[in-house]
């Protein structure tokens, strides 16, 4: 289920609610349940994916997700998959954790675990976005918005690209909401080093 926290301390957890209120910014959420097969099932328990295995699970997702590929342009897609197992796992953080933009919509269904986003409104206030297994987010390109990981640290998400050119992430210099900054990202930090 997704949670959308605006830094004023509401609340939302209804879809409807949540794209209203991301509407300004015509960032998309839905939420999609498919009924995975055991290879797949046995394969998003795992914590780590190699190549082929990745392939799988992107193949799995391709036959449910045809139709919105075509709609939004997509020409590629791959797996990302986030866990402390993974020993790069915080320079994958860093490059997401801060506000950035990119220059591609961000399309991203979330297969296992769960994630963070965080957006700032037209008004400048900012909200925090939590997405778990089924939910798919779309964000049009150069929308500012900064990425990172649950207390879970886990997630396997599909990233859809529209475009086959270098996909930049450029920084923008706005600071995180205190209200949302995340503690054990310097832990993180810490263990990147
Ligand atoms: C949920 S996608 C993983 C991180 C990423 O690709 C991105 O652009 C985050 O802002
Ligand atoms: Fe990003
Ligand atoms: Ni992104």
């Amino acid at each position: 289920m997704s949670v959308l926290e605006l830094e004023n301390g509401i609340v939302h957890t209804e879809l409807a609610k949540i794209n209203q209120e991301l509407a300004p910014l015509n960032i998309y959420l839905d939420n999609w349940k498919f009924t995975s097969t055991h290879e797949v099932s046995y394969l998003l328990n795992k914590n780590l994916l190699d190549e082929s295995e990745r392939e799988t699970v992107l193949r799995f997702y391709d036959t449910f997700l045809k139709q919105l590929m075509l709609e939004t342009g997509v020409v590629s897609r791959d797996l990302l998959v986030l866990h402390p197992d993974d020993s790069y796992i915080d320079i994958h953080l860093q490059k997401f954790s801060t506000f950035h933009i990119h220059n591609d919509q961000e399309g991203r269904y979330v297969a296992d675990g769960e994630c963070i986003f965080g957006f700032v409104l037209p008004d400048r206030t900012q909200v925090k976005l939590t997405l778990q297994a089924g939910d798919y987010l779309n964000i049009p390109a150069n929308t500012e918005h900064w990425f990172n990981l649950t207390k879970a640290k886990r997630l396997k998400t599909i990233r859809y690209f529209t475009f086959t050119k270098e996909w930049i992430t450029e920084y923008t210099d706005r600071a995180i909401a205190p209200t949302f900054q995340l503690p054990e990202l310097s832990a993180n930090l810490a263990v990147a080093d």
